[in-house]
């Protein structure tokens, strides 16, 4: 059987259905986070800047190249949108891109160089993790205005690093992605959960 390539209206979707999900857990604020999905080898779907993302339709998305440059309109694609370009450049397998501004991970990742997570069941939900007995260094990156600047940081860790799962920006927000949307989906509720677990365990302490 042949697959064929999931369309816009269908991607647009499952998109609009995380932006729903992502705010009514408070994990994008105002008009905070970015969402894309891989269209084709050289093509992706991506969020017009400036939408609020829990009321998203598919008027408020955009097809771009994967130098992030906008197909067949004049609307501004996400500020973000070359974060998007380095992962589906990075791996072909990559097929949807979530970034969302959660209070645990903003609050993590302004204190900590990388997220430590172990022992946790949900890690089993990331890349490669059969088990629960098992460490993963989520990498914090400094925050950056220059995208580019700061999307050539991040791919020259990936390459260093395939296996990582995700990464925070300090003080800003997480991106995780899979090879679908409902994958990425699953990565960002299993981090967000797992980072909101990190914070309330050290309000125990
Ligand atoms: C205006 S605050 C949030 C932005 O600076 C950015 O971090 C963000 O996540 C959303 O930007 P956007 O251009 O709407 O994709
Ligand atoms: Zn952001």
């Amino acid at each position: 059987m042949t697959e064929t390539a999931p369309t816009v209206p269908e991607l647009s979707r499952a998109l609009i259905g995380a932006g729903q999900l992502f705010h009514a857990r408070g994990w994008v604020p105002a008009t905070g986070g970015n969402f894309s999905a891989r269209l084709s080898p050289e093509r992706m779907l991506i969020t017009a800047s400036g939408c609020h993302k829990g009321e998203l339709t598919e008027a408020d998305f955009l097809v771009a190249d994967l130098e992030g440059q906008p197909i067949g309109t004049c609307r501004k694609a996400s500020y973000e949108t070359l974060l998007h370009c380095q992962l589906y450049q990075h791996d072909p397998a990559i097929g949807g891109a979530l970034h969302t501004h959660s209070v645990a991970n903003t609050l993590l990742s302004r204190r900590y160089e990388r997220i430590r997570l172990a022992g946790y069941e949900l890690l089993k939900l990331l890349p490669g993790i059969k088990t629960h007995d098992a460490v993963v260094e989520v990498p914090v990156f400094e925050n950056d205005q220059d995208i580019a600047r700061l999307a050539a940081r991040v791919d020259a860790h990936m390459k260093q690093d395939p296996a990582t799962p995700g990464y925070v920006i300090a003080g800003h927000g997480l991106y995780a992605w899979g090879a679908t949307v409902a994958e990425a989906r699953w990565r960002v509720e299993a981090l967000e959960f797992m980072f909101e677990c990190e914070l309330r365990s050290q309000l125990l302490k």
